[in-house]
């Protein structure tokens, strides 16, 4: 609805700017890129009666601010961050509101969110460690085919990074402990369905790679002091 009047007759030109204002009045940072418009008589008169002084956004992503913390936060401080990855088969198995919502009930947040097929020279960067094994060729082709995508993930909390890495259970999902989601949901270590950072040095490396500062979010969890206080 305008702000100016529940029953706006402006032009659409200042109907959309109108929206904008409103969504400027919202808690949602404006995209960067935003520039005024140019109105109608019409829509000036609208403007001066309302008193907002309008404008209208580009229709690009909505960035985060620049960060004041490292990219994977603080090591064992509530801002730790991990990068958690729904591989393919985990994405065709259905198990992306399965992972977020047991990373949520934990009460970590959820700082970063994509859907992707990635590169293979991303997979190969990303796995470099793993160069030389038998299965490395297969492991970047599955990640990087397209037959699905890669759901990507930042989560955020005090040790997450370890306790990220518990909830997917260990590589072979046959050694993992009942109850993770390897073990509930897996049986090959070549379809283990998950990824998950296993140190602050690799948080980094692959939040940089997957995301970038400009895709993490850092938002305020109106729950957090019922979740991380020490009292
Ligand atoms: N023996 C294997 N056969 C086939 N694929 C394997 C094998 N070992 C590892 N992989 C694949 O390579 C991935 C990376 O292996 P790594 O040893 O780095 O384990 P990880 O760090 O627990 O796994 P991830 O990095 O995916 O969380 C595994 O998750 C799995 O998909």
């Amino acid at each position: 609805m305008c702000p100016a009047s529940s029953s706006c007759l402006c032009f659409p030109a200042a109907r959309q700017a109108s929206l904008s204002a409103a969504r400027q009045m919202s808690t949602v940072r404006a995209a960067p890129a935003s520039r005024s418009v140019a109105f109608g008589a019409a829509a000036l008169a609208t403007t001066a009666l309302a008193g907002f002084a309008y404008t209208t956004s580009t229709n690009a992503p909505v960035e985060a601010a620049a960060s004041t913390i490292p990219i994977a936060g603080v090591k064992g401080t509530t801002t730790e961050r991990t990068f958690i990855a729904v591989k393919p088969d985990g994405v065709q198995r259905g198990l992306v509101g399965e992972v977020i919502s047991r990373f949520e009930r934990r009460g970590y947040k959820l700082v970063g969110l994509k859907l992707l097929v990635p590169s293979k020279a991303l997979v190969e960067q990303h796995y470099g460690d793993l160069k030389g094994r038998p299965f490395f060729n297969g492991l970047v082709d599955y990640m990087s085919n397209g037959k699905a995508p890669v759901v990507g993930m930042v989560w955020q909390g005090k040790d997450v990074i370890r306790q990220g890495r518990k909830l997917l259970g260990a590589t072979n999902p046959l050694d993992s402990e009942p109850g993770t989601l390897r073990a509930d949901y897996c049986t090959a270590v070549g379809r283990n369905c998950f990824h998950g950072s296993d140190s602050h040095e690799a948080a980094t490396t692959e939040i940089s790679l997957w995301f970038g500062e400009k895709a993490v979010f850092d938002w305020k969890q109106a729950l957090e002091p019922w979740i991380a206080s020490d009292n």
